[in-house]
């Protein structure tokens, strides 16, 4: 898959594609719905298929205090939009500029010169162009007149409810990750490398790998019972992902894992941590013995759940 960094960054090879454009955060089953659709289209023209993506997020533009985490980093939805069969990103910053222009000049600048889009597949509630004036009705009469049709997919349900990012996040922030995966079709994971912590873990007796999260914010909070990928193999855990109240001030979200039975050095290795159930909520402890004496407990039920689960079967 090839990655375009701004509209400057097109040539004239890139033109004549299909397209969609959207967020794509978690790249969940409404997403991937829109992506086989595109992939079909893409065969059915023999033309490449294109993700317009943005950097950051509108929301996360308009605004950044309250705009909600992120379910994947960019390398992640990069890497499952691959999965995915796109062809080619095209990663647009977001910024002032971009805010600003209507739907129509949207349409012209990006899809009709930029792309020279053939067709686009969109959501039945897409918006896009200042003050989200653009949408699907918007569309197919541009598409008519400068030369492009437009489809727009089916919602995709899970239960009655429409799929979306903000159900994927609601189902994390509620422990829920059975839902979650029903509504990603995978298991909620965050992937990193492992980074130098404070050292205080082996002081507190129970040492973690640091999983570096490129960002401040993450859609869940807590300790939790997790498996951690280790190239390919697998090992039961407790994980700790928040801001570390008793211990760290700046506020920005760690994920620390604690592998059970693992004694290796993990520095600098990727890990892709799942998690499974809450065992409680972060909590900020008086002292650094009360901390200890609460990790320790975590460790203890973490043994007994991967003692008695069948999950532990298919751990190698
Ligand atoms: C299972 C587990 C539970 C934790 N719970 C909390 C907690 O409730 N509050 C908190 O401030 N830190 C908690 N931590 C984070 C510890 O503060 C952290 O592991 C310790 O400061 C070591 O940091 P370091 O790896 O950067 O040295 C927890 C860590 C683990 C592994
Ligand atoms: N459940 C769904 N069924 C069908 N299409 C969807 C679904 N969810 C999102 N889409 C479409 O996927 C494309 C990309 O969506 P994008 O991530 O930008 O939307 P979003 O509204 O931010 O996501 P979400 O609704 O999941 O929070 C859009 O065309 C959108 O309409």
């Amino acid at each position: 898959m090839q990655l375009v960094r701004g509209l400057h960054n097109l040539r004239p090879q890139h033109r004549g594609c299909v397209a969609t454009i959207g967020n794509f955060d978690g790249v969940h089953r409404g997403h991937q719905a829109i992506l086989g659709r595109l992939r079909e289209r893409a065969l059915e023209l023999g033309v490449p298929s294109c993700v317009v993506i943005f950097e950051p997020q509108p929301r996360e533009f308009f605004a950044p205090q309250t705009a909600p985490a992120r379910l994947a980093r960019l390398r992640d939805k990069l890497q499952l939009l691959a999965d995915a069969g796109v062809d080619r990103v095209l990663c647009l910053a977001f910024n002032q500029r971009l805010s600003k222009l209507s739907a129509a000049e949207f349409v012209d600048t990006i899809l009709v010169n930029g792309l020279g889009v053939q067709h686009l597949e969109v959501g039945d509630d897409f918006r896009f162009g200042c003050d989200r004036v653009g949408d699907f009705d918007f569309l197919q009469q541009a598409g008519l007149t400068q030369g492009f049709t437009v489809e727009a997919a089916q919602t995709v349900e899970l239960d009655g409810m429409r799929v979306s990012s903000t159900k994927v996040r609601d189902a994390l922030a509620d422990a829920d990750f059975a839902l979650a995966e029903r509504l990603l079709g995978r298991p909620f994971q965050i992937a990193g490398r492992v980074l130098h912590g404070q050292k205080l873990a082996r002081q507190l007796g129970t040492p973690t790998a640091n999983v570096q999260l490129k960002r401040r914010r993450v859609p869940l909070t807590g300790v939790y019972l997790a498996s951690v990928d280790i190239d390919g193999k697998t090992w039961p855990g407790v994980a700790n992902i928040g801001v570390r109240p008793t211990v760290s001030g700046d506020g920005s979200a760690h994920l620390e894992v604690h592998l059970l039975d693992y004694t290796g050095d993990l520095y600098d290795r990727r890990l892709t941590v799942a998690f499974h159930h809450k065992l409680r909520d972060e909590q900020r402890f008086a002292s650094l013995e009360a901390l200890k004496t609460a990790i320790n407990a975590d460790v203890a039920a973490a043994r007994a759940y991967w003692q008695g689960q069948p999950l532990k079967k298919s751990l190698k």
